[in-house]
């Protein structure tokens, strides 16, 4: 077998070609409109004078070729410009703490407006919508979204305050960033769902959106600033496509035959997108081809071409598809492959039979082939297989380009042009209406070069060349610029309406937050004040009951002894003058103890007077709980004996034997009694004060009458004094006790202590009590600062995201204008004669 496979050569190691994608500052001094045009590049200004002024299609073909090069730039900056936005916002969200997210109504009514405005928000949805769903117009009419989503009645949608109904519908009319949410078969609203969301989940989705957005935009950007547009030839067998090929090319580049000859789809690319080398690939799986990866082709010798393709119809070889990057000589107005502004790939295809027709239909159905050019033999007309064709490709391409070839052998050419159109009329309506420039009877057989030989090539020919760059011109804007057009007006209608309704939301926040601020402020001061004032009562009242306390229990304390005195003569039995001692003893203990209980009551009666004082505090700080009061009052020391020091006061009441003859004073008799008495006493007196007081006696009475008198009267007189002295004994000893105690009292510290230790208690627990009301204080204002602060940030945040969405709006706006200004409609498609 014949090798007709060449050497690969070193083009896979080029360059790769990358696409840089220029972030554009949203500055206003970097508008869209005034970046250079730097991806496509107009008609260079040779270019444009050397084309021949006499031909009018080469005229109109260059001014639509500027337009095309002109939009498309414009679009390429705007898809840029778009893009930045978007990832500026992502920034943000992630940064800062106002995060765009999708809004939800807390207002049930408002909620039923937005979902009455949006039948498909009750829509049992799958998830987000597909790109190709998004590249599509919205139910409205663009020019009046637009205007719906930008402009108000003052021109400027943030002079006047939006309605949240309208903001409503508006959202309803979210396209591409419409969070589209599904709970199992239950018709929800979206905004009930997302009202179920955290804000943080909202904002994650609407993440995830936009990120969808931006590469959805890089492909947008890959495809206008594609320049190659496809242009798949198909039709009858042997209708005369690949001689159509050649003449187009005017190189003699496909084998042409009687008999079938193309078996698989023959891309004819120009030279320069394979570094400027001619070569031919032959391809086994046409979705793995890497122009610059030889694993995935092998390299055919152009010469031996026909042979190869011969192989594959023989089933020598197997193929899918071939690449023919070929030199195209002609001049750029006159080359289709190449003219600067559209890079135009031929693809010749199997002739069409009962095999080939789906495949074919399938093949023109791709998204990369922008025209269709349909050949058929002006000998045969429509085949069935032709027939077939067109009407499984009218779905997707409303207009066919016909060239009907061979017409050189038509001897009544008018005849057959009438019978042809007739039948394209019935095939496709649209392509009939058009006929003028999309039906082309030629003979491309007779614009080969070795036929033309360097002459000009027929009028008829020359014609249709034109009307196919113009027909894929026109394509081309239908097929790549139109969807970026339409993916960006919708885009940015979203996020215009997204910024406008969060900044209308974190106005509101703003203006409630603000609002909060004003009336906690007073209620702050307020608070301040109460708190002084409260305290400063709580001092002087906790200050005027002990006081109140102490005089109270110094006052009871101290005139505790006449009640002890009168008591004791109940409480103390009187066992006769033989137990005189005893009783002595019990008196002291019994007054002892009947003073200590005197000290618990002033304890009781300060107690009483702690708890009401303490009642009194809590209603000034208006604290219902009184809780701690009990609790406070525990503080209060137990009642002890020994703090009062009762054994010392036992010991400071304890009678001496001379107390017992306190009575002595008022009788002036004592010393009479005072012999008789020592007898009867057990505890004798000294000698010295007896022999002193019968001296005493001697001295009043004289010697005579002592001695006469002396015993009888001594006598009588011991045993009535000792008679009184028994009957006495009793109340003299209780009167003594109660005088030691009274002075014992007086001179003593003990009621001073008391009084003290029972107000230091008291006090300690109004120092316990203030301590507390203080800490309430203390935590409610620290409460209230906290507050404020978290408002002011909330408010200073709520400030800068009504400045920050403003600029949203502003930028998203201004993109749209410029978007809008974009005219992707031909309007007049005719290519004037
Ligand atoms: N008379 C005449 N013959 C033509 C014309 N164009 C093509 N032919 C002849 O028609 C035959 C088929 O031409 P091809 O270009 O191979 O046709 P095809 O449609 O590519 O064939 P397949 O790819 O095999 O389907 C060749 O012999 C051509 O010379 C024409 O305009 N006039």
């Amino acid at each position: 077998m014949t090798s007709y496979f060449s050497t690969q050569h070193s083009s896979a190691q080029a360059a790769q070609r990358r696409n840089s994608l220029p972030r554009l500052s949203m500055d206003s001094s970097e508008r869209p409109h005034s970046i250079a045009h730097h991806v496509l590049p107009s008609l260079s200004y040779a270019a444009a004078t050397s084309f021949p002024q006499e031909n009018p299609y080469n005229h109109n073909l260059f001014l639509q070729q500027q337009v095309f090069a002109d939009k498309s730039n414009r679009l390429l900056n705007l898809i840029q410009s778009t893009k930045g936005l978007l990832e500026e916002i992502r920034e943000t969200n992630v940064t800062k703490p106002w995060q765009t997210y999708y809004p939800c109504f807390q207002n049930s009514s408002i909620a039923a407006v937005a979902n009455t405005a949006s039948p498909n928000l009750l829509r049992r949805s799958t998830t987000f919508h597909s790109d190709e769903d998004i590249d599509r117009p919205s139910s409205l009419p663009l020019q009046q979204r637009v205007q719906r989503s930008f402009t108000t009645s003052s021109g400027s949608p943030r002079d006047s305050h939006t309605p949240l109904e309208s903001l409503a519908g508006r959202l309803s009319d979210l396209n591409v960033l419409k969070l589209d949410l599904k709970v199992g078969n239950y018709a929800t609203g979206n905004d009930t769902l997302l009202r179920g969301l955290e804000r943080n989940a909202i904002a994650h989705l609407l993440d995830a959106r936009i990120q969808q957005s931006v590469k959805h935009l890089d492909n947008l950007y890959q495809r206008v600033s594609d320049k190659s547009s496809k242009v798949l030839i198909t039709g009858d067998l042997n209708a005369g496509k690949s001689t159509l090929v050649n003449a187009l090319m005017q190189r003699t580049i496909l084998p042409v035959d009687q008999q079938p000859c193309t078996s698989l789809f023959c891309e004819v690319l120009d030279a320069q997108e394979n570094e400027g080398q001619e070569a031919v690939h032959a391809i086994k799986d046409p979705l793995t081809y890497n122009r610059e990866d030889p694993n995935t082709f092998t390299v055919v010798d152009i010469r031996h071409l026909e042979k190869f393709m011969n192989d594959v119809i023989d089933g020598y070889e197997d193929y899918a598809q071939l690449k023919v990057y070929c030199t195209d000589r002609r001049l750029v107005n006159d080359s289709l492959l190449h003219n600067g502004v559209v890079d135009i790939a031929l693809i010749d295809s199997p002739g069409l039979n009962r095999d080939s027709v789906k495949t074919t239909a399938l093949f023109a159905r791709q998204q990369e082939i922008d025209v269709v050019v349909f050949v058929v033999s002006a000998e045969n007309h429509f085949t069935l297989s032709g027939k077939e064709f067109l009407w499984n490709a009218a779905n997707e391409k409303t207009h066919i380009f016909i060239v009907v070839n061979r017409f050189d052998s038509i001897r009544d050419k008018e005849r057959c042009k009438r019978v042809i159109l007739d039948q394209i009329k019935q095939l496709s309506a649209k392509t009939y209406e058009d006929a003028d420039e999309l039906v082309h009877f030629v003979s491309a057989g007779s614009c080969l070069p070795e036929i033309i030989q360097g002459g000009e090539l027929p009028a008829d020919f020359l014609r249709l060349e034109e009307c196919l760059r113009s027909f894929v011109l026109e394509k081309r804007c239908k097929s790549k610029l139109a969807p970026a057009k339409v993916y960006l007006e919708n885009i940015l209608s979203d996020v215009s309406v997204l910024s406008e309704s969060n900044r209308q939301m974190a106005a509101e926040e703003l203006a409630k937050v603000r609002l909060e601020l004003e009336r906690g402020e007073p209620e702050y001061q307020e608070t301040l004040i109460r708190r002084e004032m409260v305290l400063e009562k709580v001092d002087r009242l906790a200050e005027e009951t002990c006081t109140l306390i102490d005089s109270m229990t110094r006052e009871k304390l101290s005139n505790s002894v006449d009640d002890i005195e009168n008591a004791v003569s109940t409480l103390v039995p009187w066992n006769g003058l033989l137990h005189v001692w005893q009783y002595s003893n019990d008196l002291r203990y019994v007054m002892a103890d009947l003073f200590v209980d005197r000290v618990k009551s002033c304890e009781s009666e300060a107690k009483e007077k702690t708890k009401a004082c303490v009642n009194d505090i809590h209603n000034l700080a208006n604290d219902a709980s009184s809780g701690s009061q009990s609790d406070a009052l525990t503080l209060f020391t137990k009642p002890d004996p020994a703090r009062i020091s009762t054994g010392k006061l036992k010991d400071e009441l304890a009678l001496e034997f001379s107390d017992v003859f306190e009575v002595q004073d008022k009788l002036g008799v004592a010393s009479v009694s005072l012999g008789a008495v020592t007898m009867f006493s057990s505890k004798a007196l000294g000698y010295k004060s007896l022999i002193h007081s019968l001296f005493d006696i001697t001295n009043t009475v004289g010697m005579s009458t002592v001695r006469k008198w002396a015993v009888p009267v001594v006598t009588a007189a011991g045993l009535g004094l000792l008679l009184y002295i028994a009957a006495d004994m009793k109340h003299a000893l209780a009167r003594k006790t109660a005088r030691k105690l009274r002075a014992h009292i007086r001179e003593g510290t003990i009621v001073h202590d008391e009084a003290m230790r029972i107000t230091k208690d008291c006090r300690r627990i109004f120092k316990s009590n203030a301590w507390e009301i203080q800490n309430r204080f203390q935590k409610e204002i620290e409460a209230h600062e906290r507050r404020r602060a978290e408002q002011e940030k909330a408010a200073k945040d709520g400030e800068q995201a009504v400045i920050y969405f403003g600029k949203v709006f502003d930028k998203a706006d201004e993109l749209a204008r410029w978007v809008a200004a974009v005219e992707v409609e031909v309007e007049d498609r005719k290519v004037k004669a």
